[in-house]
């Protein structure tokens, strides 16, 4: 039996990851993990008696322990509930599906044990990629990525890693592809939301809409491949089939195709270094019909840009320019700033940093809570 935690088990990756779980039974489910969504965390709970399930905001975890007394689950809470069920001995896989950089302490916890770290949440290696990925060694934990043009780049490079030129990373170009500046001032986060291809978060929706996502994107695959931002070539498919590529020294591309489902990269890397039977209809190359590309709009959607450059100043500010985005989309969110601030918002928390080259993870927390702090001041200011 693979033994997994779930951290993030009411979201989109999380539902998918135990739909995954249902499909082989040779998965038990050790621990969930939510930040306040417990009528459906209960509905999980007493489908899959975990021996353990977190509820991470404190008013919810009170109320929870109450609506679950009669089921011998252990009910945690909090960050320090996070850290021990990422950490139990008894889990191989710890599956990091939160959204936001809140998933980097419970990471780096599952890390200093040693476990496989199925790594949905990018956010955390953005903040602390230098750090994540050293301990990871350190610790011989592997990172198996979840991210859809991760996985595909991770299963390109199976047996290749060292003729590899170049990373391939493709882009929806989100719901607003094409759109002038003078269109994207007034989009509502309704508009925003509606992906043309995938269905996902909140928070990862509007970073698709911003291109943002691509841009934290292009950090983890730093990261996770360990190449320069030199050699990642963004490209926008509109139709999301090709996953993303890889270009090797000799020229040749190979590139991961699939239907837009998370549940076959989710399933990858459970299943790694196997393959098991998919739950899905594999794509129809007949039924395709078109494969287009185009090259990213980096003056409409300057996100992408501003990525590249926190990127390669490297240090906090990546971390600075996630804290901020996460911010500046909560506040979009709540129509509190329009779609083009949240670019604007990135880059000024961006230009009033001043970097620290070799931070340690106390240093990122700092710059992190630092960020948001201004960030928010920033916003409230212009509302007034
Ligand atoms: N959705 C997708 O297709 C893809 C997502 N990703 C990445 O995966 C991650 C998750 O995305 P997605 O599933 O869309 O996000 P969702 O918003 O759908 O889900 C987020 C999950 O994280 C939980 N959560 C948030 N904060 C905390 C906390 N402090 N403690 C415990 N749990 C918490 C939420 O709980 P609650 O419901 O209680 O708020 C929820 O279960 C993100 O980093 C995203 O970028 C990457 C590729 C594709
Ligand atoms: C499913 C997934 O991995 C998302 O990150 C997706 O790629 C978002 O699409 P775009 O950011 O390319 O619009
Ligand atoms: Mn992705």
């Amino acid at each position: 039996m693979l033994k997994i935690a779930v951290l993030g088990s009411s979201g989109s990756i999380g539902r998918q990851t135990l739909a995954v779980a249902d499909k082989h039974k040779k998965i038990e489910i050790v621990a969930l993990a939510v930040n306040r969504n417990i009528q459906l965390l209960e509905r999980q709970v007493r489908q899959l008696r975990p021996a353990y399930a977190v509820v991470y905001d404190h008013g919810a975890a009170v109320e929870f322990k109450k609506r679950v007394s009669d089921l011998k689950t252990n009910v945690l809470e909090g960050m320090n509930g996070l850290e021990e069920v990422a950490s139990l001995p008894e889990v191989d896989v710890v599956v990091t599906a939160v959204s936001g950089a809140i998933g980097l302490k419970p990471t780096v916890a599952a890390i200093k044990m040693g476990k496989t770290i199925a790594l949905a949440n990018k956010e955390t290696l953005v903040t602390a990629g230098s750090i994540v990925m050293n301990l990871a060694q350190d610790y011989q934990a592997k990172i198996i990525p979840v991210d859809s043009e991760h996985s595909a780049i991770f299963q390109c490079l199976q047996g290749e890693k060292q003729a590899l030129d170049k990373i391939i990373l493709t882009a929806s170009g989100g719901p607003f592809r094409g759109w002038t500046k003078e269109r994207l001032k007034g989009v509502s986060p309704t508009q925003a939301l509606k992906h043309p291809n995938w269905n996902m978060g909140r928070k990862i929706s509007i970073d698709s809409a911003t291109l943002m996502n691509k841009g934290l994107e292009v950090i983890e695959a730093h990261w996770l491949f360990n190449v320069s931002y030199d050699s990642i070539q963004v490209v926008v498919h509109p139709q999301s089939i090709i996953h993303s590529a890889v270009s090797f020294v000799d020229g040749s591309i190979l590139a991961h195709m699939g239907v837009t489902d998370m549940r076959i990269p989710i399933q990858y890397a459970l299943s790694y270094p196997h393959r098991w039977v998919g739950l899905l209809k594999p794509l129809d190359l007949a039924e395709v019909g078109e494969l287009t590309f185009e090259k990213p709009d980096l003056e409409g959607f300057p996100t992408l840009k501003l990525a590249f450059t926190a990127g390669r100043i490297g240090g906090t500010m990546p971390a600075v320019l996630n804290a901020a985005n996460e911010v500046a989309v909560e506040a979009f969110l709540k129509n509190e700033i329009g779609f083009l601030d949240i670019a604007a918002v990135v880059e000024r928390a961006m230009e009033k940093h001043q970097v620290n080259n070799n931070p340690n993870l106390d240093d990122i927390f700092q710059v992190d809570a630092d960020t948001r702090e201004s960030v928010s001041h920033m916003i409230e200011a212009k509302g007034r």
